[in-house]
């Protein structure tokens, strides 16, 4: 899905909490990429309205034109509107980029994007930031936007009644506002007296919506409705036409901001909400690597590890040939007991795997390991393993790395799964180096003395397999907080260390 890019078109507050400044923040918390033009330059703080300053009509539109010649607009939320020039030139603006009536309730001439007016008339401190002669103008207005979300004394406005005293009054002149312009409305509860502070959407067929809520016990909702509406706008642009839902997510971020004001210190007035609060709680501050660069650290980061392994005698004299036949079976012996265990750890995995896509590939790749340890068996050991009538031991190195990894399994999915990586990626590496003859030309040719084990590397579905797991791990990795992901980071560097003891630990000249 492509971010929604959405418009504000709204007058200014240079402290942050309302208007422009307010909708970017509330678009961007929303999931939409913020875009603004200004409609009056507001000398505001917490504490009140200083000076407003309009620029003329003419540039506006300049900002407007600037925008819609260029962007892709997907939904547009107008606040601030001063005057009666101002609504002309957006409204000559709408007509001209949306078509005629432009709404999308008129059928065949459907929006190309919802426009979500929130008809500002007065700041929380009393001032006004509309001239009294331009709300008629505003009037004529509602019929171009597909939502309208007025407070109450602004319900009272655009109705030309007086102002609701109780919440089914508001209700009922929002249904009559509705029904009259053809639009819907969102009636606000912010300015209702007691604990409530319900919402409700009022179609202009009648049908209400109810958003019930408590009252959040803060004088810190300076730029409220300016949120809202923005993060509406937001929310609709990413699903279009769920105006219930853009209106129940967006109360939701709204609420659990407002109770979070407190922990802002913005002026000495009725301050803004925490825009960001619950973003930064889940997700953190710290840009988190990709699964793409975890795969590429975590690769680099055992460079030196991989050239050891290669340079080791056993992997040089497998490559070219020359590696003594008891040697290699030696190391063939410490490879059986070896994947016993590993079949082991990889079916605890699958035990303990998020989801059922990776509880399957562990179970599978268990199998495959111990189906392989059988096959080893009984293509390559037969009784060699027990010459002497009993079993052969693990080695130092073996019961090492063995224990490596069962510690990590008792440590958790995440550090479980880093643990068993190298297992896959190193030798599919190698295997695959070897097969090439990347590490001896002399490992491509059918007379070679092990060219029938150098094949047994040239295998698609482990390769396959390997980049599941190497997937599964670096997702994990990139989800995981930096502690855990540290925590991954040496599980997978420590088990790449064991492999090349492995590979290591059979004498070879
Ligand atoms: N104290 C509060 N607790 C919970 N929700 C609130 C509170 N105050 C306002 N709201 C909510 O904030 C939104 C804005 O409502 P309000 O009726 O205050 O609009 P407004 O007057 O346009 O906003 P502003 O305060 O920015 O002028 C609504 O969703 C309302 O329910
Ligand atoms: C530019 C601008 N637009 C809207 C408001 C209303 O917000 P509030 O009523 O919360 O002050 C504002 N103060 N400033």
């Amino acid at each position: 899905m492509l971010t929604p890019n959405v418009l504000s078109i709204a007058g200014t507050d240079p402290t942050g909490g309302a208007g422009i400044q307010a909708d970017l923040k509330s678009i961007a918390a929303g999931g939409g990429y913020g875009m603004a033009v200004v409609t009056a330059l507001v000398a505001q703080n917490t504490r009140g309205v200083r000076a407003v300053h309009i620029p003329e009509a003419g540039f506006l539109r300049a900002q407007l034109d600037a925008v819609s010649d260029d962007v892709r607009i997907d939904a547009v939320k107008i606040g601030m509107l001063a005057n009666v020039e101002v609504i002309t030139t957006v409204t000559e603006w709408l007509q001209a980029v949306r078509g005629d009536a432009g709404s999308d309730r008129e059928g065949p001439t459907l929006a190309a994007f919802p426009v979500i007016l929130d008809p500002v008339m007065i700041a929380a401190s009393g001032d006004p930031l509309l001239a009294p002669e331009a709300v008629a103008a505003l009037r004529a207005l509602l019929p171009l936007a597909d939502l309208v979300t007025p407070n109450l004394h602004e319900l009272a406005a655009l109705t030309a009644e007086a102002v609701a005293g109780s919440w089914s009054e508001a209700l009922a002149q929002g249904a009559r506002l509705a029904a009259a312009s053809r639009v819907r409305v969102l009636v606000k509860g912010g300015h209702l007296a007691g604990a409530a502070a319900p919402d409700a959407l009022v179609a202009p067929d009648g049908t209400v919506t109810e958003f019930p809520g408590a009252r959040i016990a803060t004088p810190h909702t300076h730029g409220t409705g300016c949120s809202l509406s923005a993060g509406i706008a937001a929310r609709l642009a990413r699903a279009p036409g769920d105006w219930a839902g853009a209106v129940a997510r967006s109360r939701a971020w709204l609420r659990e901001s407002l109770a979070a004001a407190d922990q802002l210190r913005v002026g000495g007035g009725s301050g803004p909400l925490h825009h960001f609060f619950g973003l930064w709680e889940r997700g953190g501050l710290d840009t988190a690597p990709s699964p793409a660069t975890i795969r590429a650290e975590w690769w680099d980061g055992i460079a030196a590890i991989r050239a050891d392994t290669e340079a080791l005698g056993f992997i040089r004299t497998l490559a070219d040939g020359t590696l003594d036949r008891a040697h290699f079976l030696e190391y063939v012996v410490q490879d059986s007991i070896y994947l016993r265990a590993y079949a082991r750890v990889l079916a605890r995995l699958s035990e303990i795997a998020p989801s059922p896509e990776e509880q399957g590939f562990w179970a599978r790749s268990a199998h495959a390991a111990i189906m392989g340890e059988l096959e080893l068996h009984r293509a390559r050991l037969g009784d060699a393993d027990d010459r002497a009538g009993a079993a052969p031991l693990p080695s130092a190195t073996t019961n090492g790395y063995v224990n490596h990894l069962l510690a990590a399994s008792t440590r958790g999915y995440a550090e479980a799964v880093a643990a068993v990586l190298p297992c896959f990626w190193m030798y599919a590496d190698l295997g695959a180096r070897l097969v090439n003859g990347d590490i001896d030309a002399r490992a491509r040719s059918a007379q070679h003395p092990y060219a029938e084990w150098i094949a047994t590397y040239d295998n698609a579905e482990f390769a396959a397999d390997t980049e599941t797991a190497i997937g599964y791990v670096t997702a994990a990795a990139a989800a995981a907080t930096p502690e855990i992901r540290e925590r991954m980071w040496r599980a997978f560097a420590a088990a790449a260390g064991w492999e090349r003891e492995f590979f290591g630990q059979t004498p070879a000249r």
